[in-house]
């Protein structure tokens, strides 16, 4: 459980903090003085601080410089009596990572204290690129990859890390470009120095402005006070821009001036500030495109792309996938005091033959979800999230002609497929209906009750005719409808009949 540390000469305080932050999950430990908390972190380091101004024996600020020598990374957020933030704006200035005034509001407290902790995990938690799983290894996250195109990314993570030149990681969803920033990060000449990641797409344009470049007193609605954004706050340090193609024109261009001349002003401020911070960024979205349609400025995308590391999908990482399915059993196993220690063969099946359009994101919650469905050591298919189970159906109707008997479906009890739609053998299968709906839902296609009716029909017809050979009258009677019934619906559901088939006119 990650733990906050109270820094305050008010008991009251540090009660108020502790039922706030239960809540969330964090345990509080607390100190009266700042001599009391440096011994505290020294002694064991927390994931937070909250640290008030007012101590008995030593200024605020004097006390944030204590801490900060001690543990660069570790997040402070000061507090401060309402009207009285001055000290705070100093503190964040050096790196303090927010801060807040009191009385304390117990919403913003969480708040603070989550994205403290958050960041702390980005910068602290070493990124492992060892290619093993150790399930006994709990202090950092495994980079799991063996396949050459995973090698390769390891391989630039050295090359480029060294080099204080601005990364650019692309790659899908889900792919681990946070991974590699962390690890860029953690292996560069800057590890001493502070790591704050940035998400673009989660903020409105002027809270991003705000969040990056800081805002003078009154620079708009709500800015009751200075604040201090990112970019001084992470001066000499690693700054991460997560979904860099989701910045507004205003802030490219802020960022870009700061990328060519480490400069920029706080919004609403005049005053020229000096940032010297090595920027990692990523994105999924294809910047080249977007330059192109005039949404993504050319010359930022050249600055951003000092270096760029491409991650694959994760369906294009061949045997990785079984390799990491290993990992995340045995990550859970530990985590969710399991002993799960196989994968069922169909269920491996299914696994393999999806394409994680999520990626390793997906696959994590996949494995998360199937374990906590099954009960058993071995995790078997039928505690697999519908999604695998869905689109392995719609696979398994897929039209796949095969060289023996051009049905691909090798449903065994059936006579081979000698029904004909649109010129293409099709395979009668029972799971493609619900392959069908499963398709349709994830369209979101606006007609699906006419389509699942019409599809139910052209499967049920050919099932039918194929039982009977082509056998109309036979066919007729089994459905319960006349020939010339039939006969119309074959015409009306382009239902065309083989060649080698004999069929009653
Ligand atoms: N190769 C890998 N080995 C082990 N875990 C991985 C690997 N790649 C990604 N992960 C895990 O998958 C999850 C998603 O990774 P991450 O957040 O880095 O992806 P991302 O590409 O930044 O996603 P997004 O584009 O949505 O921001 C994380 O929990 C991460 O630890």
């Amino acid at each position: 459980m990650p733990r906050l540390l109270s820094i305050d000469d008010d008991r009251s305080v540090h009660h108020l903090v502790r039922i706030a932050l239960e809540g969330i999950g964090v345990e509080v430990s607390s100190a009266l003085t700042a001599g009391e908390g440096v011994e505290a972190i020294e002694a064991s380091p927390p994931d937070a601080v909250l640290l008030d101004v007012m101590l008995p024996d030593m200024s605020g600020l004097d006390a944030f410089k204590l801490i900060r020598a001690r543990d660069p990374h570790l997040p402070v957020i000061i507090a401060t009596a309402a009207g009285s933030s001055d000290t705070a704006i100093e503190a964040m200035k050096l790196g303090a990572f927010d801060y807040l005034t009191k009385p304390i509001d117990v919403a913003t407290l969480e708040r603070h204290v989550s994205n403290a902790i958050e960041s702390r995990r980005l910068a602290n938690v070493p990124v492992g690129m060892d290619n093993l799983t150790k399930p006994e290894d709990r202090g950092g996250d495994a980079f799991v990859g063996r396949c050459p195109a995973m090698q390769e990314v390891f391989k630039s993570i050295g090359r480029v890390a060294p080099q204080d030149v601005p990364v650019l990681v692309r790659g899908e969803s889900g792919t681990g470009k946070e991974l590699v920033a962390r690890a860029i990060f953690q292996h560069g000449a800057r590890n001493k120095a502070p790591f704050l990641a940035v998400n673009c797409a989660a903020l409105s344009e002027t809270l991003l402005e705000s969040e990056l470049f800081g805002h003078e007193k009154g620079a708009f609605t709500g800015a009751h006070d200075r604040r201090i954004g990112k970019f001084e706050q992470c001066d000499g340090g690693t700054i991460f821009l997560d979904e860099v193609g989701d910045m507004s024109p205003t802030v490219q261009s802020k960022v870009l001036r700061l990328l060519q001349q480490q400069t920029f002003e706080r919004v609403g401020g005049n005053t020229t500030i000096k940032a010297n911070v090595r920027i990692i960024s990523a994105t999924n979205r294809d910047l080249e495109v977007m330059c192109e349609a005039g949404e993504f400025r050319n010359d930022l995308f050249y600055r951003l792309n000092g270096y760029t590391i491409t991650l694959p999908p994760l369906r294009d990482r061949g045997d990785d996938r079984v390799m990491m399915l290993q990992h995340f059993l045995a990550q859970l196993n530990r985590e969710l005091g399991r002993d799960v220690h196989g994968v069922a063969p169909d269920a491996m099946q299914k696994l393999l033959a999806y394409d994680w359009p999520g990626n390793v994101r997906e696959m994590q919650s996949v494995v998360k979800q199937a374990m906590l469905h099954c009960s058993g050591p071995v995790l078997m298919a039928s505690a697999l999230p519908a999604e695998i189970l869905q689109s392995s159906a719609i696979k398994a109707a897929a039209p796949t002609p095969s060289p023996t008997n051009g049905n691909g479906n090798g449903n065994g009890g059936e006579p081979e497929a000698t029904w004909r739609e649109n010129g293409s053998h099709r395979a009668p299968d029972g799971n493609a209906f619900s392959g069908f709906i499963a398709k349709g839902l994830s369209d979101s296609r606006g007609d699906l009750y006419a389509a699942s009716l019409a599809f139910m029909e052209k499967e049920l017809l050919t099932r039918v005719l194929t039982h009977t050979g082509g056998n109309q009258s036979e066919a007729s009677r089994i459905l319960g409808i006349t020939r010339g019934s039939l006969r119309n619906k074959i015409r009306t559901n382009g239902i065309v009949i083989g060649p080698d088939v004999h069929v009653e006119s």
